[in-house]
């Protein structure tokens, strides 16, 4: 059951000077433009593509808060704002972060970890391109 927020308000829309600071914060690979804060995700083909447009397609579902997307053959850019407030919210750095988390996520980078991760010097299995 999804609660209507006591303190933060879900549709108050940020400058872009608010905007620009925020993704240099903590959203650095993001940027603003033409009123939608936006992300390329490159891949080495079309399955890898398919794959990081789905990861978003569940994440931005179970948010109930949803990307234009635009995809080619080796990346895909992911677009948000909040069409109801007509600008940037909290929801759109919010899914923004998780998307970054998610796509971007490499277990095995840690030393010791317990998932290996894809390895990224065989083509036959790399699909992301990690930036
Ligand atoms: C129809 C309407 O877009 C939807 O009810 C919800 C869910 N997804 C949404 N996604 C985005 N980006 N903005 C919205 O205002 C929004 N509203």
């Amino acid at each position: 059951m999804t609660t209507q927020s006591q303190t933060i308000d879900r549709k108050k829309t940020f400058s872009p000077e608010e905007i620009e600071a925020r993704l240099k914060a903590d959203l650095p690979h993001w940027r603003l433009e033409d009123g939608w804060i936006r992300r390329t995700y490159k891949t080495n083909s079309w399955k890898g593509t398919l794959m990081v447009i789905n990861a978003v397609g569940h994440l931005a579902e179970a948010a109930w808060h949803h990307p234009d997307l635009t995809a080619s053959y080796a990346w895909v850019e992911v677009r948000l704002q909040s069409h109801d407030a007509k600008g940037i919210t909290v929801r759109d750095f919010a899914l923004a972060q998780k998307i970054e988390e998610v796509v971007m996520w490499q277990p095995g980078a840690a030393p010791d970890a317990p998932l290996e991760g894809t390895p990224q010097h065989d083509l036959r299995f790399s699909y992301l391109k990690y930036d």
